[in-house]
């Protein structure tokens, strides 16, 4: 089997992405944020309070005949920014893209923190991490992927998201229409459950290659390039009146700079993805009239993110080990 479902930026900065979900009998449809960086699926419900909820498409596990309760479990998830969510679990119909995924937890939110009440456009996650860190308990639950992998023509899924316009996630398939030249795979650790990599390197603009080993994960949930700061430093030093403004919470630039490209190494023969640099922009920092860098600092995560703004300029490959190994395919496109 195999599906393809387009996913659409949810504002003017690619804050996040949202794609379409269906869930029940009769179907019930969602817009849902598909995040590489987290492995719950969850939804607005009818169990949020309704002073939790801003417009939000909500489920109702009555109205859904396929719907049953997994009783006695539970979930609750935060996320790097802060927020977070909790509730109960069903098991039910779950399909994306012309793929059904029979049987899948589907996580009803009786919780949800402010940031989600006010993202309106987003009415819950779709997590493709690795089912490792699902948080429903005591029995863990698969994510969607994990859900359909057995049915799937392969067991991949790619993320080729774009700047302001539509893009797409497949599942089962390589669209070969869909990037330019090859694709370069790279070995994941997902011993923390995540899409871990390491990349080779970067280059600012078209100065040397900086061979530095940077250790990070693949997560489309996430907006920003979040990499270490000898990095950053690199990339800012070489814009005119950059400045890190703690008030705007990181990294400005004024708004009508042009600013250099942003290359990072991907495996071990030398091929790179290359941000350019009018994607390095995130818009008006509600600071003064400069603009909000899209490459900021990892500082104390502990981990580097190579968000949004690096998986826009690339079409990736999240391949779960056709060979056991799972893997990275990055490709320019
Ligand atoms: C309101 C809101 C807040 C956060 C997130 C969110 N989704 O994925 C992620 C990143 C961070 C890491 O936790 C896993 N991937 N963050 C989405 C929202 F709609």
């Amino acid at each position: 089997a195999k599906g393809s479902v387009v996913t659409t930026p949810i504002n003017s900065e690619d804050e996040a992405y949202d794609a379409p979900v269906s869930i029940g009998t009769p179907a019930q449809p969602f817009n849902l944020d598909f995040d590489t960086g987290s492995s719950d699926l969850w939804v607005f419900s009818s169990l949020t309070p309704s002073n939790e909820r801003n417009g939000q498409n909500i489920y109702t596990a009555s109205r859904s005949s396929t719907a049953k309760q997994l009783s006695g479990e539970s979930w609750k998830i935060s996320y790097g920014d802060g927020s977070s969510s909790s509730g109960l679990v069903y098991s039910d119909v779950v399909t994306i893209g012309g793929l059904t995924a029979a049987g899948q937890a589907v996580e009803a939110a009786s919780r949800v923190s402010q940031s989600f009440t006010s993202e309106s456009a987003t009415d819950g996650l779709v997590g493709l991490a690795f089912s490792s860190i699902n948080t429903v308990s005591p029995d863990q639950q698969t994510t969607f992927f994990d859900t359909v992998k057995p049915s799937l023509a392969s067991p991949v899924f790619t993320a080729d998201l774009k700047h302001q316009a539509p893009g797409t996630y497949n599942f089962g398939f390589i669209d070969k229409s869909a990037f330019t030249g090859s694709i370069t795979y790279t070995p994941v650790d997902n011993s923390q459950g995540f899409w871990g990599f390491t990349s080779t390197g970067f280059q600012v603009g078209n100065n040397d290659f900086q061979q530095e080993s940077i250790t990070g994960i693949a997560d489309t949930g996430t907006t920003l390039l979040l990499l270490p700061d000898d990095v950053v430093n690199a990339y800012y030093s070489s814009v005119n009146n950059a400045q890190n403004d703690q008030s705007a919470g990181g990294f400005t630039v004024p708004c009508d700079t042009s600013l250099p490209d942003f290359s990072f190494g991907v495996g071990n023969n030398g091929a790179m993805i290359t941000i350019p640099g009018s994607l390095m922009n995130l818009g008006p920092s509600g600071s003064g009239n400069s603009c909000f860098g899209g490459l900021q600092s990892s500082g104390t995560i502990g981990t580097n993110i190579f968000g949004d703004v690096a998986l826009k300029a690339a079409f990736v490959v999240f391949d779960s080990g056709s060979q056991g190994q799972p893997q990275l395919g990055w490709a320019s496109k």
